[in-house]
């Protein structure tokens, strides 16, 4: 199995043109990252060059203080389009693949109707680009728009847009609703990426309520050949943390 460093967690201590290099030289096979818009792209597209790393995919901003998205948010259409807008221009400028769109904390019609439309908007926007939305578990997100994966296949089928779809993290899919092995061979189809970390720590990818060796042997049965996001909060250096890698890369 090939492993992407989710940057926005592994050495978020570095400038991530540093951090990318860091992953390289960890033997991840492509990075991941949040928010990079600090970071100036020609830097970070640099790095990539350097290293023969893809960056796989970056986040949508979040909004004001406390917010998680905007692109659910009834009235605020102009700023989620703007945000996207600015996604898709980063992602462009650095050769970046894929695009997290974050939905935000709401709820009810008036709310799907406005994330469908974004939606829309970001497919239309960037018909190169893959357009990820991804359920987040409750406690660590609660009022958060999206949160189960037969909601966002909804969301997905209806668009009706080739490049819409899925963000299969592990970890916030087992706390929502587990069956893991299942979910991942039903919804395949439409999965985009793939992101691991323990139960309920976020931790590490080898202790937890989940076996990544039995997850990984999942998606390898799949045929699923991209790289899966390590989004993991590493307790201490990064570089410390790796223990869990060459056994599942062996998968
Ligand atoms: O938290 C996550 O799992 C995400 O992947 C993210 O993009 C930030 O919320
Ligand atoms: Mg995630």
């Amino acid at each position: 199995m090939k492993f992407s460093a989710n940057l926005g967690f592994l050495w978020n201590d570095m400038a991530l043109p540093d951090a990318i290099r860091a992953a390289a030289a960890a033997g991840f096979d492509a990075v991941e990252c949040h928010w990079p818009y600090d970071q100036a792209p020609e830097a970070v597209a640099a790095a990539l060059a350097e290293t023969g790393l893809e960056m796989l995919g970056l986040n949508t901003l979040r909004g004001k203080p406390g917010e998680n998205g905007l692109s659910a948010l009834p009235g605020r259409e102009a700023e989620a389009r703007a945000e996207i807008d600015r996604a898709i221009a980063y992602a462009r400028a650095i050769g970046c693949g894929a695009i997290h769109v974050m939905a935000g904390f709401a709820e009810g019609p008036a709310a799907e109707a406005v994330f469908r439309a974004n939606l829309d908007h970001a497919c239309r926007a960037a018909p190169e680009l893959t357009i990820l939305i991804e359920p987040l578990n409750r406690h660590d997100a609660p009022g958060y728009f999206l949160t189960h994966s037969g909601q966002a296949l909804d969301l997905i089928e209806r668009a009706g847009h080739e490049n819409l779809k899925l963000m299969f993290d592990c970890y916030h899919l087992q706390i929502m609703e587990g069956d893991l092995t299942r979910r991942l061979q039903a919804l395949q189809p439409v999965i985009g990426h793939v992101q691991i970390a323990a139960v309920p720590d976020r931790g590490t990818p080898d202790h937890g309520e989940l076996d990544f060796r039995h997850i990984c042997a999942t998606l390898r049965d799949l045929g699923w050949a991209r790289p899966v996001g390590a989004e993991y909060r590493p307790v201490g250096p990064t570089g410390d943390s790796l223990g869990w890698l060459p056994a599942l890369r062996a998968i």
